[in-house]
């Protein structure tokens, strides 16, 4: 029941009020596109797309900040922040934090030259969160192909959502701790290119755990198919990564993607708005935040 259309009389300014925060955001710092597009994929796979993820830990609430998948690695709260402030400004107690999310990862992947689309709109805020459900429900980079075909089809997302989606990691940075043991225990992994991320990431846990690598080693700010090109080469960054090409059924997507980038953008358009439509709070449930960071 979410439409494209739900802000248009009552924030008739949010589209273009986001869209300079987040260009703002973007024209300081490129990887922050990538860090906002990760926030949303992280807000929709524990609980759905209701802005759960932006919550606060307190003496008293403990949320989804410092689970495993986001601890010291999601990052662009502030941005969040920013654009909740200049919304609130244009249109008080209207705009849920959780469509923000949804704005703000369209827009980020569009500043990096990527593809755009019609959001769809009206989810409302949880009043929860949940941090073992984030544990639980994200998935980790140790993930194997078949678990990551099932995390995904547990959300309704099949396996070709799962190969577009992850294309999600054209941009952005990894911490040599999500790669380390890819770089130094596997073998599908290009030899050269395995090198060459050593130097940055030394064998020993506790050394250079937060070093960080392009998790797409060719075009780490622009949103493009060459994440899927790297796959083919044995350069996939994380484990994760290099599962969907890896001589299973998978291969002929990310072949399928990295020779055509008109199908890549046209799939994760899709499968982004599926992602979006993940059990969202609607009607009189939920509420409306004023601050992203703490409920009403
Ligand atoms: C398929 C399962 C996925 C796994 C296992 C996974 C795992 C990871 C990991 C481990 C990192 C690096 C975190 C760090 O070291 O701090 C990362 C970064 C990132 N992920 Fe994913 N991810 C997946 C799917 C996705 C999806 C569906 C999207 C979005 C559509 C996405 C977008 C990103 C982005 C943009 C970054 C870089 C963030 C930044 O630079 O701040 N990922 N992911
Ligand atoms: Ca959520
Ligand atoms: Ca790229």
């Amino acid at each position: 029941q979410l439409s494209t259309n739900f802000y248009s009389s009552s924030c008739p300014k949010l589209f273009s009020t986001v869209r300079s925060t987040v260009q703002s955001a973007i024209s300081k710092e490129a990887r922050m596109g990538a860090s906002l597009l990760r926030l949303f994929f992280h807000d929709c796979f524990v609980n759905g797309c209701d802005g759960s993820i932006l919550l606060d830990d307190t003496s008293n609430f403990t949320g989804e900040k410092n689970a495993n998948p986001n601890r010291n690695s999601a990052r662009g709260f502030e941005v969040i922040d920013a654009i909740k402030t200049a919304v609130e400004k244009v249109c008080p107690g209207v705009v849920s934090c959780a469509d923000i999310l949804a704005v703000a990862a369209r827009d980020s992947v569009n500043i990096l030259k990527g593809p755009t689309w019609n959001v769809k709109l009206g989810r409302r805020d949880a009043r929860t969160a949940s941090q073992s459900a984030a544990n639980n429900g994200i998935p980790p980079p140790t993930s194997n192909l078949n678990q990551l075909i099932s995390r995904f089809s547990a959300l309704g997302l099949s396996t070709k959502d799962l190969v577009a989606l992850a294309g999600g990691h054209t941009i952005g940075q990894a911490r040599c701790t999500s790669f380390r043991a890819r770089l130094y225990n596997e073998s599908n992994i290009e030899a050269s290119f395995a090198t060459s991320r050593k130097t940055n990431c030394p064998r020993a846990s506790g050394t250079g755990d937060n070093n960080l690598a392009p998790l797409d080693l060719q075009t780490p700010t622009a949103f493009d198919n060459n994440y899927f090109r790297n796959l083919v080469q044995n350069k996939g960054l994380l484990h994760s990564d290099q599962q969907l090409f890896n001589g299973g059924s998978t291969d002929s997507i990310v072949r399928g993607y990295a020779s055509n980038p008109t199908s890549f953008s046209s799939d994760f358009i899709s499968a982004m708005i599926k992602m979006g439509d993940i059990s969202p709070l609607t009607g009189s449930n939920g509420e409306i935040r004023k601050n992203c960071r703490r409920i009403n």
